[in-house]
Order: structure tokens, then sequence, then C-alpha cells
């Protein structure tokens, strides 16, 4: 448990950074990627303009919704599986094609598809997993974008008990490189006593093989 090796950097004021290495994975931490003013206007924005769907998983056979809303967006050969069931991206709403460039831009990486959850209080969480499908490709760097209230994020190591949790404010940019997919799980526990609404886009990118 606790928190493994610590490096504060600062690559330019505007943006500081601070970088976890863990075994197997390197997280990278920007606060105030977006302003606090820009946080709030893209959470009302998207709120208010996604199809957000509760959708159901296949879980030990039984069909259950998930304790969340999502949207699937992206370029149209971004297909998704998860539990048994292809996504088909939406296509893509211009606030957040902006942030996949300015995103892309930023870490130097094209990203070509986002996965947006919508967390309507802290009894909506979602479990341990990794984004290790096959289409994500090997080591696939996520970048993750918060808006709405403080939620609690952890990662837990696969085989060893290594753990590490952040809080992810509203306008944070969470980059989960190296082996984490491979190496790691992550999750975004239930804080019973947050209430407010939480909405985060992980960003990727798939190949088209077409
Ligand atoms: O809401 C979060 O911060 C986690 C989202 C996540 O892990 C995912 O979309 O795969
Ligand atoms: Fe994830």
């Amino acid at each position: 448990m606790g928190i493994l090796t610590r490096q504060v950097h600062s690559d330019n004021l505007h943006y500081p950074l601070q970088q976890f290495n863990l075994p197997g994975a390197t997280i990278s931490l920007w606060q105030d990627w977006l302003s606090a003013q820009q946080a709030s206007i893209l959470l009302a924005q998207l709120q208010l303009q996604l199809p957000w769907t509760q959708d159901s998983i296949l879980m030990f056979g039984k069909t259950v919704k998930i304790p969340r809303k999502q949207v699937w967006m992206g370029e149209a050969h971004c297909q998704y599986r998860y539990s048994a069931t292809t996504f088909t991206p939406q296509p893509w709403h211009p606030s957040v094609q902006a942030l996949a460039q300015r995103l892309s831009e930023f870490l130097g990486q094209p990203f070509n598809c986002v996965l947006l959850n919508l967390y309507a209080d802290g009894q909506q969480h979602m479990g341990w997993h990794a984004d290790n499908e096959r289409e994500l490709g090997h080591d696939p760097a996520i970048a993750s974008v918060s808006l709405g209230v403080t939620r609690r994020f952890e990662l837990k190591h696969r085989s060893a008990a290594w753990q590490l949790a952040l809080d992810l404010t509203p306008g944070s940019l969470l980059l989960m490189a190296g082996g984490c997919q491979q190496h790691w799980l992550h999750r975004l526990p239930k804080q019973s006593r947050v209430s407010g609404c939480r909405l985060n886009l992980t960003f990727r990118y798939i190949k088209n093989m077409a």
C-alpha cells in the first residue's frame, strides 16, 4: 500500500506537472489543465447536449445497469467492445473534438475517440478495470480530463500490494501511460458523502485498419 515514487516537475508555469513513476506505469497529472471557467462551461454544455445513456452490461450471466451514464464518441471506425456489446461512436461534438485536438498537440500523440462518463453523485462509480481492449494496441496512453466535483481515483498493481490514490479536480488532466493498462487496474470508488456530479472524458486512440 502507500504511495510510490513521486517526482514533481514543472514543465512550464502554466501547466505544473506531478509525475508518478510506478513499477510498470507512468502516471502524470496536470491539476489545472483547463481553467475553472473553461471546465464549468464545458460541463454545462456536455451535460445538456450529449445523448447520455445508462447502458447495461452482462455480469455473472445477468444484465445489470451500470452505475453511471456514458457516451462513446469519435471517428467512425472507432468501435468499442465492452462486456459483450459493441458500441458505435457518436459523431464528434465540436467542443470535444477541439479538446481532443488540443490534447493531441499538448501530449504529442494522437487521440481519435473518447469515452465520456457522467457520475450523478458520489454513489455512482466505476469498478476496478484496465482499458486493455485489443483495439487500443500495446501499452496505450489514455488521457483523462475531469469536470465537475472532485472525486478520488485509485490505481492498484495487479499482483503486488501497491496502490496510488489521486484526487481528480475539475480541469485536471491525468495521463495513464507505460504499461499501466497491462500491470495496473484503476477505479473510481463510491464516495457516499459527495454530492454533485462529475463528468470525465478518457481519450484514446484506435488505429483505422481499413
Ligand atoms: O471516471 C474516471 O475517472 C475513470 C474513467 C475510466 O476509467 C474509463 O473511462 O475507462
Ligand atoms: Fe478506465
